[in-house]
């Protein structure tokens, strides 16, 4: 790798020109950790507890909250760092799953390390999901790509309930509506940004009957906010999850009845060769999905590689990917950056870093770069 004063300046270069469109971008972890920590938990009646399991939990209220379990009891962050000699080790109390100690040693399993990352996005959920929070939380994200030379975001979006200092929420279509609101405004103090789409997601450990519940829920977004919407997608750990075969008949619903909604499934991010779920890129294809997020299994598969390119069906993300060997064939392929405040980086550029160096080595060019740009924005 290049010495540390000629990867800045890769970086800087990068964040300089204009990288297209992100497209795999995951909603809870768009925008980076500090801002959450500096500037959401130092609002008024914010509180926080503690699990058994070491991990934090936040939330406003205007009332006490009630206890929340196998957690400590709530303490008023005001109060605590009132009292509190080092605030500092509090302000960093791990909301990523970045380490500054030897990976492997930190997470020597998928196992520790999807343990982590899921309570992360725990950690965060009752700061992200208060309304005020929730608006300035997206507007910054889209600051911290916009600085980047992101011109256009798809957002991978659970699109929950949302909640109130009283105590009251709000619904999905007004997270959804929220989202189209911002980005309007963001748009009018930034004209040249393209805009932001929302691909609707759910997390795969749903059972059937709720999955029924929400792709009809997506159905409808789509139908009352086509701008806005791009879609539906599955997420979380794919090994432990049902494959997408075994959602196969729910997945059926739109195209049964002549509805659109298209797909934008997660599929071939598992390591785990010739299980069910290993045929979730296949799966995917056929079920018709636009895009493919991650697919890094797919010099595996083929038959599945061979329809994925035939049908123009772009991968997205790069990390442990035989991109480069994609690319030489004209894979499409988009570079993405999934959860840049969980991995402690931000926006865009320090991927498309890693794509410039990891992909072609000493032989990549600005033209390789320009390729993946433009593939984003096709
Ligand atoms: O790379 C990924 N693969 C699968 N699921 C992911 C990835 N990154 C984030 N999430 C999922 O998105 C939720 C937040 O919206 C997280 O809870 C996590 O399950």
């Amino acid at each position: 790798s290049p010495d540390p004063r000629q990867r800045e300046a890769l970086i800087k270069l990068e964040a300089s020109m204009q990288l297209g469109g992100a497209l795999h971008v995951h909603d809870f972890a768009m925008t980076s950790v500090e801002w959450l920590v500096k500037n959401a938990t130092y609002r008024p009646h914010c509180y926080m507890c503690l699990t058994d399991r070491q991990s934090v939990r936040f939330i406003f209220s205007s009332q006490w909250p009630k206890a929340l379990p196998q957690c400590s009891p709530w303490t008023l962050l005001e109060n605590l760092r009132a009292k509190l000699a080092n605030v500092t080790e509090l302000d960093n109390s791990n909301l990523t799953i970045f380490t500054d100690q030897d990976p492997e040693t930190v997470y020597p399993t998928q196992e520790e390390i999807w343990t982590t990352f899921e309570q992360a996005f725990l950690a965060l959920f009752g700061l992200v999901t208060y309304a005020p929070v929730f608006r300035d939380y997206y507007y910054q994200g889209l600051t911290e790509f916009y600085t980047d030379n992101v011109m256009y975001l798809e957002l991978r979006a659970l699109l929950p309930e949302i909640y109130e200092l009283d105590g009251s929420t709000h619904d999905t279509a007004w997270t959804l509506k929220t989202y189209q609101d911002v980005t309007r405004q963001f748009i009018t103090e930034h004209p040249d940004f393209f805009g932001t789409r929302v691909i609707f997601t759910v997390h795969r450990a749903v059972n059937t009957s709720a999955l029924t519940r929400t792709v009809e829920e997506a159905m409808k977004l789509q139908r009352d906010f086509p701008d806005i919407m791009a879609g539906f997608d599955l997420v979380g750990r794919e090994d432990s999850g049902k494959p997408l075969w075994y959602f196969k008949d729910v997945l059926s619903l739109p195209a049964e009845r002549g509805v659109t909604l298209p797909f934008f499934f997660h599929a071939g991010e598992t390591d785990l060769e010739g299980t069910e779920v290993d045929q979730n890129m296949l799966d995917a294809l056929l079920l018709n999905t636009s895009r493919i997020g991650h697919g890094f299994a797919l010099l595996r598969h083929p038959v599945a590689k061979g329809l994925s390119r035939k049908k123009g069906v772009a991968l997205e993300d790069l990390r442990n990917h035989p991109a480069a060997a994609l690319m030489l064939e004209n894979h499409p392929l988009v570079i993405s950056s999934d959860d840049p405040a969980m991995f402690g980086s931000s926006g865009l550029s320090y991927d498309f870093y890693e794509a410039f160096v990891g992909f072609g080595g000493i032989k990549s060019t600005l033209g390789s770069l320009k390729e993946l740009a433009i593939n984003s924005i096709r």
